[in-house]
């Protein structure tokens, strides 16, 4: 039914390249021809942490089927385990400056268009899902999440300030009360406590489950007309787009002062040493 790569994701553009990236492909699109239903998949091992290179793959993705006029859309992962690490701590840790800022503003734009997309959209998230994954799933109206994995804001946990459109995403997605809570534990709720809390909005036995589910939601919108279903759902999404796009440069440039900053520096290093050692 899901016809493997009919929407082709196009391959890094020319300005990455000028980094030496490699253009693997991180991404896999997938579009049912019957429902019009697209899944869209990360595939970056060993846990999809959001690299340039991925975040621009997912941004042309979901582009492309806004497009090519798709009737929805299912994010989910090729891991068993996990539906993205959230960011990539490389990005961060003594970065080249030029990359690291290209980094910001495409996941601010990534952010953007996911968040603002015409099409429903749907997470189907069948592993853990902290930081930056938690705010992928949030961005997609729907999420249908595996057993016995985790998923939230972790940031204040590692040190950092989650920036204030993942806190606008999550307050709009549970509410002031339960965000803050959240967010100022830098909690990661399982699954069960996240269906509680509305961080979820179903359990699924499987991810073929989880998938079935996403369709079925995706489906009820076939009797809506579409342009009524978008501006719905943009003029309760469009302030905090807006209010993004016209902030970019400063956001920008307060992610740049802490990343640079020789404390930040010091505590990555640290974390990534801490992730190392739990295997050990
Ligand atoms: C700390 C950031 C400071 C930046 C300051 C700027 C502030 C800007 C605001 C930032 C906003 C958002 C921040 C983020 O999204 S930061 C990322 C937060 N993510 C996490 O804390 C998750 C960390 N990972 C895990 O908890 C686990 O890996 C997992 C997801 C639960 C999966 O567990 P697992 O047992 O299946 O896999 P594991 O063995 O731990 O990992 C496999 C290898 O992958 C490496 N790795 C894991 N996560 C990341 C990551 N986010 N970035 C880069 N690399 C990651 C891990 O080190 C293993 O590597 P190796 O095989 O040992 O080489």
């Amino acid at each position: 039914m899901y016809s493997r790569t009919m929407l082709k994701v196009r391959t890094l553009s020319n300005n990455l390249k000028m980094y030496g990236s490699t253009s693997s492909n991180f991404v896999n699109v997938s579009v049912n021809d019957k429902s019009g239903v697209a899944i869209v998949t990360m595939q970056r091992e060993p846990v999809n942490s959001l690299n340039l290179e991925l975040i621009t793959q997912l941004k042309t993705a979901l582009s492309d089927l806004e497009r090519n006029k798709c009737r929805g859309m299912i994010l989910t992962s090729a891991s068993k385990s996990v539906f993205s690490a959230g960011l990539d701590i490389m990005e961060m840790y003594k970065p080249n400056q030029e990359r690291v800022r290209n980094f910001w503003l495409s996941l601010q734009d990534l952010w953007m268009t996911l968040y603002g997309c015409s099409y429903p959209s749907v997470a189907a998230i069948n592993g853990h899902s902290p930081a930056g994954g938690c705010l992928l799933s949030m961005s997609c109206e729907y999420r249908i999440m595996l057993p016995n994995f985790t998923i939230g804001l972790n940031e204040t946990k590692l040190g950092i300030i989650a920036p204030s459109w993942f806190v606008a995403t999550m307050k709009n997605t549970i509410g002031f009360r339960k965000a803050e809570m959240a967010l100022t534990l830098g909690f990661l709720f399982t699954t069960e406590e996240a269906l509680k809390v509305g961080l979820i909005d179903e359990v699924a036995s499987s991810k073929e489950d989880a998938i079935a589910k996403a369709d079925k939601f995706i489906g009820q919108f076939a009797k809506i007309p579409p342009q009524p279903r978008t501006i719905s759902k943009l003029m309760l999404r469009s302030k905090d787009i807006e209010t993004l796009r016209k902030t970019k440069e400063q956001d920008l440039q307060a992610f740049l002062q802490v990343v640079n900053d020789p404390k930040t520096q010091k505590g990555l290093e640290l974390y990534l040493e801490s992730l190392k050692q739990r295997k050990a």
